[in-house]
């Protein structure tokens, strides 16, 4: 069994490929940079330690890696992969569609059998994006040829691996928790025999569940942490204005979840727990700029802040908490990345008010609105 796995980032090497070879399957990765596709091909193995007292360190062997840019190689790949996976970033799905397509075609001249892409990226129908790209680069022939022999299923991948410093160039450090878990309505062919994915029949609530409290939380506690002045995000959630905000915020989620999809409230309640125990996580440096990072994204209205606030409104929760979440991201004015770097550009040439409207697209009219703004005076007036 083969699996091409497009992404040896830090999710595709230590969270992705680890799991993928200890099922059985050869792993060969497809990325942008050359410097990682020659390194994983030199050593042909590589090695993930676990971020608690343990250190403990897995070896990841028999992986080699490919250049994705490189269309041949690529469609060649594809020709008898049983299996596609990414995790590349949302916005890059769109980039990597076109190759895809090429493979399929190419595939459906020679190779009859079922595939399945699974894209493990944090956002809802990661997949169905995916699909949507790559159909768009496809024949109305092999359209239909995809509709009866590929599948699209979305997923929601859970696991926290912040940037990495190693002179291992390799080595990625992770959380031990992890979870993977795969909507099997929509697989073409035999379920794939991964250690490690759950299989559901309906993936909504479970991707909402973890967008909207680890996403949600992690966000709102990056931002507010960053405005303040903090590196980590475990120092972050020291300050107890932070910790705070982020556990109401995660609280305001839960109602919305509990309402929406009917999780237990004691459940859930444990769940957020665990998660804060894992953003503290002693043996993490996770740097606020890395889960702050593209920030229009994370504003995007079916994202993690907007998204779980005007859902609130539904179920009559007034999200105060969401909305400082919300207000401190227009406040990360972080100059290494280039989304934040557009917001404070829009914030000077257009005003706060109108660059609120144009990221998380909540109209004037609705009661988040001023909410919002009301929240961004109170924490710029905090921080003096
Ligand atoms: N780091 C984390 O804790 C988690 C990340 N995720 C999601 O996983 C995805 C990847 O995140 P990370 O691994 O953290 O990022 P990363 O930056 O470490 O890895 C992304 C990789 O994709 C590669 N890439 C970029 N463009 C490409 C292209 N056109 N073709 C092939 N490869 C390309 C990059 O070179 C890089 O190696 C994101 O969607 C993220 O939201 C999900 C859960 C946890
Ligand atoms: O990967 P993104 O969507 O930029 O956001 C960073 C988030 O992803 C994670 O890395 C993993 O879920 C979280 O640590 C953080 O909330």
């Amino acid at each position: 069994m083969k699996a091409l796995h497009f992404g040896a980032g830090n999710i595709g090497r230590g969270f992705i490929g680890l799991l993928l070879n200890h099922s059985g399957y050869e792993v060969c990765f497809a990325d942008v940079v050359q410097e990682l596709v020659d390194e994983i091909n030199r050593r042909r193995e590589y090695i993930v330690e676990m971020a608690d007292h343990t250190r403990q360190q897995i070896r990841v062997k028999g992986v080699r890696a490919i250049n994705s840019r490189d269309l041949h190689t690529v469609v060649t790949e594809m020709l008898d992969a049983n299996l596609i996976t990414t995790a590349v970033g949302p916005n890059v799905l769109q980039r990597i569609a076109p190759t895809i397509a090429e493979g399929l075609s190419e595939r459906f001249k020679k190779n009859a059998q079922p595939l399945n892409l699974i894209a493990c990226e944090n956002m809802v129908g990661g997949s169905s994006l995916l699909k949507e790209a790559v159909y768009h680069h496809l024949s109305e022939a092999d359209r239909k040829k995809a509709d009866e022999l590929v599948g699209f299923p979305n997923a929601a991948v859970d696991r926290i691996v912040p940037l990495q410093k190693h002179e291992d160039k390799l080595l990625v450090t992770v959380e031990p928790f992890y979870e993977w878990v795969v909507d099997r309505s929509a697989i073409v062919g035999e379920i794939p025999d991964i250690k490690g994915i759950t299989y559901v029949d309906d993936l909504q609530p479970y991707i909402e569940r973890k967008l909207y409290t680890v996403n949600t939380g992690h966000a709102t506690a990056a931002y507010l942490s960053y405005h303040f002045g903090y590196q980590t995000i475990a120092e972050g959630l020291q300050d107890p204005y932070i910790r705070q905000v982020t556990e109401q915020a995660m609280a305001e989620t839960s109602r919305l979840l509990v309402a929406k999809h009917s999780f237990q409230p004691e459940q859930q309640e444990q769940y957020r727990n665990k998660i804060l125990d894992r953003f503290s996580n002693p043996h993490l440096a996770d740097q606020v700029t890395r889960i702050g990072r593209s920030p229009i994204r994370k504003l995007g209205p079916d994202d993690r802040l907007v998204g779980p606030a005007v859902q609130s409104l539904n179920y009559g929760i007034i999200p105060e908490n969401l909305c400082i979440g919300i207000a401190s991201a227009f406040l990360f004015d972080y100059a290494g990345d280039e989304e934040a770097v557009q917001i404070q550009k829009d914030i000077k040439e257009k005003g706060l008010a109108e660059t609120v409207q144009l990221y998380t697209k909540i109209k004037p009219d609705s009661p988040l609105f001023p909410l919002i703004l009301e929240k961004l005076d109170d924490l710029k007036a905090r921080k003096n």
